[in-house]
């Protein structure tokens, strides 16, 4: 059986792989670290990071793009064509440089240099995100999902990266910051609705 690694957080990197597999149908084993086991473990990790997928057999894969493309492409839910994969791949890479922009302006913790960066963060940087996406997004299909009707792994990229800041989790950073991108709200609300997503949900 693969075991996926990552840590207790019900978003992010882990927990989009852990759909993707939920969603494939596979069974795996659901590992969680808790923050004291991760020093010890982090030097085992390839790249000092989680999430893993160790797959019986073949080893272990790091980062998560990898990762969901791995289980993409051998359960469906990934394109065959190179070009459309490619197409996918870009957005999922998209997330990733969204989560570097947004972790630091996080982390900061002087309640005034807080405010201004989050203000920043939301009236900048994801409004350009979200504009860039959400034209991708019109080009690939007219939705609900990335590639139309079917769900993918880059849809679940795209889902908890929308659902960040609607969530309300990020203060000051409006829920509604991707409000005016009709196929990223869109997006976000085909995934959440999906029934093996809502099943995961209610697990
Ligand atoms: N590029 C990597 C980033 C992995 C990453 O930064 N993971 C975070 C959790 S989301 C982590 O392991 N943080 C703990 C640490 O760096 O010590 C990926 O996409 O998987």
């Amino acid at each position: 059986m693969p075991k996926l690694t990552y840590f207790d957080f019900p978003a992010s990197r882990g927990e989009e792989c852990r759909l993707a597999l939920h969603i494939a149908g596979v069974a795996f084993e659901d590992e969680r670290l808790k923050g004291d086991d991760w020093p010890a473990r982090k030097e085992q990790t390839p790249y000092g990071a989680l999430p893993t997928l160790e797959v019986e057999g073949r080893g272990v894969l790091a980062q998560s793009n990898a990762i969901l493309v791995y289980i993409g492409r051998e359960h469906g839910l990934h394109p065959r064509d190179n070009w459309l994969a490619a197409r996918h791949e870009e957005l999922m890479q998209a997330v990733e440089e969204l989560r570097h922009t947004v972790g630091p302006v996080l982390r900061i913790q002087d309640p005034a240099e807080k405010l201004k960066a989050r203000e920043e963060l939301a009236g900048g940087f994801l409004k350009r995100w979200g504009r860039s996406v959400e034209r991708r997004l019109q080009e690939l299909s007219a939705g609900p999902f990335v590639a139309g009707d079917a769900i993918h792994v880059a849809d679940l990229k795209l889902y908890l990266a929308a659902r960040w800041f609607s969530s309300g989790v990020v203060d000051h950073v409006p829920r509604d910051v991707f409000a005016e991108f009709p196929r990223l709200v869109g997006l976000e609300q085909a995934v959440a609705a999906h029934p093996k997503v809502v099943a995961w949900r209610n697990r």
